[in-house]
């Protein structure tokens, strides 16, 4: 009786002598692929937010020594605010999503965008959170770039026409929802040509980066100025007055703003492709035509379609003048 029950004990502490052994195996294989890894790894307790461990490959990457970055608190990584992270690392708690893209900061100071890969593991008695870590710096300035080729012209950095479409829908569809006027604006430089074929493409392109800039300076946050190829640039002003008159003398006012603010005299600098540069004095107007208007049945092509109208009679009438169309009102 008593040899079988000492059996029994001697079995069950082999048992456990085994499940201990094969336990502190598989932590000694985490560990080694944990450190050999050429992937980026931080074992982070998110309770208290701590780097409970971190590999190598992991301190090459941030640029701290492996004993500092172990028991580092994680917030000297995130270069973003708290309030930012917060809601992230809840839904890593609860498993409602895995990859996040953070911005990191290494020890340099210097900012990188990375992904993180990240699960929950059980480890040495803590909850942990087990990250892998994707330097993705490069491939968000080439999304960001190609982003900006597709929406942004490349010579004023203004939106370009895909992006600004875009945007009226967005201002008529406010304009829809509160009753609100707003404008469309077609911008047209009088007699560009005359610039480039005088002072060459070079001197062209100085001129439009000035009036891009200019225009800018004209609106509001609100507003949006983009260029719709060549020499021909747009306005949508948002949020005018809900009664008509007050709408039109509000689009009136920054009408005549970039008016004014457009023939002012321009320097630009010639003759780039030598070291010395001589700078001209040179004057351009422009030709604009406006279309006020409250969102409710028209189209966009209409839109622009009178407001292209009413610029055109702005340059029959003689140029550098402003022309309301009077076809929606
Ligand atoms: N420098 C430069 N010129 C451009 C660019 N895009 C278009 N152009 C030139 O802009 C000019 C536009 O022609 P038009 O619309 O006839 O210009 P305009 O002389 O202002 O004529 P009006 O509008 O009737 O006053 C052409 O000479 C184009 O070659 C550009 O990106 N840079």
């Amino acid at each position: 009786m008593i040899g079988n029950l000492t059996d029994e004990i001697n079995t069950v502490l082999l048992k456990k002598n085994n499940v201990i052994n094969a336990l502190r195996e598989s932590e000694a294989h985490f560990h080694q692929l944990f450190d050999r890894h050429s992937s980026i790894m931080l074992l982070i307790d998110y309770q208290s937010r701590i780097i409970v461990d971190a590999n190598p490959a992991a301190a090459k990457f941030y640029g701290y020594p492996l004993e500092i970055l172990r028991g580092m608190d994680v917030s000297l990584i995130n270069a973003q605010p708290e309030s930012e992270i917060y809601p992230q690392r809840q839904k890593a708690i609860i498993g409602e999503q895995n990859k996040f893209i953070f911005d990191h900061r290494l020890a340099n100071g210097e900012i990188r965008t990375v992904e993180a890969h990240i699960s929950i593991v059980r480890y040495k008695g803590n909850n942990l959170f087990f990250s892998i870590i994707h330097d993705v710096t490069e491939r968000k300035q080439s999304e960001e770039q190609i982003r900006n080729l597709a929406f942004y012209d490349a010579l004023t950095q203004l939106p370009n026409r895909h992006l600004f479409i875009d945007r009226l829908s967005q201002v008529m569809a406010t304009s829809k929802r509160n009753g609100q006027h707003a404008a469309l604006m077609m911008i047209d430089l009088d007699n560009f040509k005359t610039l480039n074929d005088t002072y060459g493409h070079g001197a062209g392109d100085l001129l439009l980066i000035e009036v891009a800039s200019r225009l800018k300076s004209c609106i509001r946050g609100l507003d949006t100025v983009a260029r719709f190829g060549g020499d021909e640039f747009v306005v949508a002003l948002n949020e005018l007055g809900t009664d008509k008159n007050q709408a039109m003398t509000q689009a009136r006012v920054v009408a005549e703003k970039i008016r004014t603010t457009l023939s002012n005299p321009y320097s630009l600098c010639i003759n780039q492709t030598t070291n010395s540069c001589a700078v001209i004095e040179y004057h351009c107007t422009a030709s604009i035509g406006v279309t006020v208007f409250v969102s409710k049945h028209e189209c966009q092509d209409d839109l622009l379609r009178w407001a292209d109208m009413a610029m055109y009679s702005a340059k029959e009438a003689g140029q550098n003048l402003i022309s309301f169309s009077n076809i929606n009102l």
